[in-house]
């Protein structure tokens, strides 16, 4: 199976003679041979299920506040290798390519307002879902709110950080929960969250003569690692759909397509296995059923990067294509993002519908501040408190293409106690 970079095209001089990943050739049963699959990995958590307090850490990829940011932004996200795998060059390519791409990127973010809302809202909602949290869950409480992005402030270090300065972890042990704001999970979003985390944990945790972490004294983190169907977030999507079709008139209303927006994905990370096309369409269902499948609808997906092939059909295109055959009532709706972003303040808003250029092509309000939605947040992460457990048994296989020993020891460290041995 070949797997190839979303940047595949990039030229040839600005690869140098790199492969991709080192990673790539290391296959399962290397790492078996190896003693890295084992039933029984070397670095597992222990007692999740403890008292509070409990840090709530909500992870996601941020973006930039400023257009001063951009440039940063982008150079750690052209620098992630589980995102946009570049090879043993990738620190190298990483930032140039970043750099080439910031003017086009900081313009966008000057038009919607001089930077990405992201922060505000990812600190409001966490902050809201820990006090409902305190009076659901008070056998956990306090909860503590933390934001760990992977590419702007507050960076995943700068959260670790806090919560030593708050008394978790450092030898205080602790429990925290890493709560991904991806309702449906891509190894390229909540995946390189976690190995980012996991990362850290290794470097930051009080370390042993010996090297290994002290269990005894280090967090004891548990996973949300998706929530694609949750009832509380398909019902906060679905009155916003709702909020948006009574705009139409009566007679026209159940006559609006729905266009349900996704980002894509590589075809190389599709046909990697990524459970993220299904998770999102799942996502769909789910609304359409709540909305008891009133209007017509279709799935398409947005934002794609670079030459090479992603998942389709685009957002654009489909839109274009609806409105030239005479279909002009269209509700775009955001299915994969839970606040205002780029790719809804600007590709929406401001390059497909004012392409579009018809008064009936519309977009459902993002979750930001919703009510509903911050309940369902909670109502998530109450679940996951009551079960138990370290993550869902999702978490404790890796998709069928992947090489990375990154992925695997992550896995075997979240998932702890789940494994079931060689799944992995
Ligand atoms: C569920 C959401 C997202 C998935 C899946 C995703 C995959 C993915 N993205 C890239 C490359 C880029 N994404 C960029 C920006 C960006 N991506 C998402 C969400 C997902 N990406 C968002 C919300 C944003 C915007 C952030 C904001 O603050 O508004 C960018 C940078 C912008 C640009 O240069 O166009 C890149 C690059 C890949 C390669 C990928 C899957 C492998
Ligand atoms: S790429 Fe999906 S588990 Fe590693
Ligand atoms: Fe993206």
């Amino acid at each position: 199976m070949a797997f190839r970079s979303p940047f595949a095209a990039v030229p040839r001089q600005l690869w140098g003679n790199a492969t991709t990943s080192t990673l790539r050739s290391t296959s399962l049963k290397s790492l078996v041979s190896r003693g890295l699959a084992t039933a029984v990995p070397p670095v597992t958590q222990n007692s999740v299920g403890s008292k509070g307090p409990t840090a709530m850490v909500f992870m996601n990829m941020g973006g930039p506040s400023t257009t001063d940011q951009v440039e940063d932004f982008l150079s750690r996200l052209f620098s992630d290798g589980d995102l946009i795998p570049l090879g043993r060059l990738q620190s190298y390519i990483g930032p140039i390519l970043a750099r080439r791409r910031t003017p086009k990127i900081q313009k966008q973010y000057a038009d919607i307002g001089g930077g990405s809302p992201i922060r505000k809202w990812s600190e409001y909602q966490c902050e809201e879902m820990c006090k409902i949290l305190d009076k659901i869950s008070p056998e956990t409480a306090p909860h503590k709110p933390y934001v760990a992005f992977r590419y702007a402030a507050p960076l995943t270090e700068t959260m670790y950080n806090q919560l030593f300065e708050d008394g978790f972890g450092n030898g205080k042990g602790g429990r925290a929960v890493a709560f991904t704001q991806y309702p449906q999970y891509s190894c390229s979003t909540t995946g390189s969250s976690l190995n980012e985390l996991w990362k850290l944990r290794n470097r930051m945790e009080g370390k042993r003569a010996d090297g290994e972490v002290d269990q005894a004294g280090a967090i004891q983190w548990s996973v949300i690692d998706r929530w694609p169907t949750h009832p509380g977030l398909v019902e906060a999507f679905a009155q916003n759909i709702e909020a948006q079709l009574q705009t139409y008139p009566e007679d026209k209303r159940d006559k609006v397509v729905l266009l349900f927006s996704a980002h894509s994905l590589p075809m190389s990370v599709v046909n990697r296995g990524d459970p993220y096309p299904a998770e999102v369409a799942a996502t769909v269902h789910a609304v359409m059923q709540r909305l008891k499948f009133s209007n017509p609808y279709r799935l398409c997906w947005q934002s794609q990067v670079g030459p090479s092939a992603w998942l389709g059909a685009q957002t654009q295109d489909t839109v274009m294509e609806y409105v030239k055959r005479g279909q002009t009532d269209l509700v775009l709706v955001p299915i994969a993002f839970t606040s205002d972003h780029i790719e809804t303040l600007y590709e929406l808003d401001l390059e497909v519908i004012e392409e579009a250029n018809s008064p009936g092509v519309k977009r459902a309000e993002s979750l930001n501040g919703n009510p509903t939605f911050i309940q369902a947040l909670a109502d998530v992460a109450h679940d996951h408190l009551q079960k138990g457990e370290p993550c869902s048994a999702q978490m404790t296989l890796r998709c069928q293409g992947c090489r990375s020993e990154r992925c695997l020891e992550q896995k075997k460290f979240f998932a702890g106690k789940r494994l079931s041995s060689l799944v992995l």
